[in-house]
């Protein structure tokens, strides 16, 4: 189905960095990328995942490599693009798709507990987005970002520290957007509702459920439609579009916050 959409060949010559690549969203835009042409280089944590999704790439004939680093840490941020630079000359687009959080009522997150989602989604945001721009505007290359937030209209009950983090990443979208612009840098984000991942083990079936059958398009969403908005900004096509935020999320930002799950 995604062969008849988007052209063969349609990234060949192109390289995307993706953060959290090794897994869930990360893979599918890793495969769906790959398979337009793109050289993927997938970086999260764990290595064995990161090496176990390459395995399976490389058996698709996608070109892949995997670095393993924590976002959250500036200075293996800095080793990560001091790698890419050397061995592939840099890359083309970054696709900041790690994040997460736990779920907890407001009154049960500590400062701790606040700061450490805040890091991994916001500052570890803020850090790739930094390094991969240096390394553009240092090479005379032009590329794009896309940030991989969340749907929070209404606010995020549960998730007050992913809700803000995430918030911060979409007007950073647009500042960088607006000021990164003249060094042909275009920024956008894509705001993913309730997809089918792994990652969505640590929440509640029936919640889930609930919740998505309230949706305007009442049915879970899947990894590949993330990763076919992703082919879109990135593709020709979106050669004119910075800054803005995309929701591929059934219709779920037209709910109000009392429709949502509470932590
Ligand atoms: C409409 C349809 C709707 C449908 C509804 C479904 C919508 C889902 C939308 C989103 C889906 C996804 O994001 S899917 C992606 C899922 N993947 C993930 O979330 C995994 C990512 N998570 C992580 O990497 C980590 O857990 C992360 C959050 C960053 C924390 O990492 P750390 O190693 O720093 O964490 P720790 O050291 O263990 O803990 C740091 C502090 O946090 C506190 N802490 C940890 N868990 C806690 C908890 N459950 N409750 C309170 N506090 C907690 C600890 O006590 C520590 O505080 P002190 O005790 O004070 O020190
Ligand atoms: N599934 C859903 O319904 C939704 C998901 N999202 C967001 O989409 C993105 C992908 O989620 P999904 O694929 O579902 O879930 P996953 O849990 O599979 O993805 C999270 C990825 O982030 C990586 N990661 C986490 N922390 C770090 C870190 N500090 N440094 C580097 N990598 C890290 C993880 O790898 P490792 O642990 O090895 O580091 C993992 O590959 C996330 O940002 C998520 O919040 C947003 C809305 C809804």
């Amino acid at each position: 189905m995604k062969q008849e959409i988007f052209a063969p060949g349609l990234l060949t010559g192109k390289s995307v960095l993706i953060t959290g690549g090794g897994t869930g969203i990360g893979l599918a835009m890793a495969q769906l990328l790959g398979e337009l042409g793109a050289h993927v280089i997938l970086v999260a944590r764990t290595a064995e995942t990161l090496e176990e999704a390459v395995t399976k790439l490389h058996t698709e004939h996608i070109s892949a490599d995997c670095i393993p680093v924590n976002i959250r840490e500036e200075q293996e941020v800095t080793e990560l693009f001091d790698t890419v630079s050397a061995k592939w000359g840099g890359c083309d687009f970054l696709i900041n798709n790690a994040g997460g959080q736990f779920t907890a009522q407001a009154l049960n997150i500590s400062a701790n507990g606040f700061r450490s989602v805040v890091d991994l989604n916001l500052q570890g945001t803020w850090q790739m987005s930094s390094a991969f721009a240096r390394m553009l505007i240092e090479k005379g290359r032009v590329g794009r970002i896309i940030n991989i937030v969340l749907c929070l209209q209404s606010g995020v009950p549960g998730m007050v520290h992913a809700g803000a983090a995430r918030a911060g990443v979409m007007n950073m979208t647009k500042t960088l957007a607006y000021e990164w612009g003249e060094h042909g840098i275009l920024v956008n984000a894509i705001a993913p509702g309730t997809i089918a991942t792994s990652g969505l083990k640590q929440y509640n079936t029936d919640q889930i459920q609930k919740g998505v059958s309230r949706l305007p398009v009442s049915r879970i969403g899947r990894a590949d439609e993330i990763a076919m908005a992703a082919a879109y900004l990135l593709s020709p096509a979106g050669s004119y579009i910075t800054g803005t935020t995309l929701e591929v999320d059934g219709g779920e930002h037209l709910l109000g916050a009392s429709d949502q799950i509470k932590g």
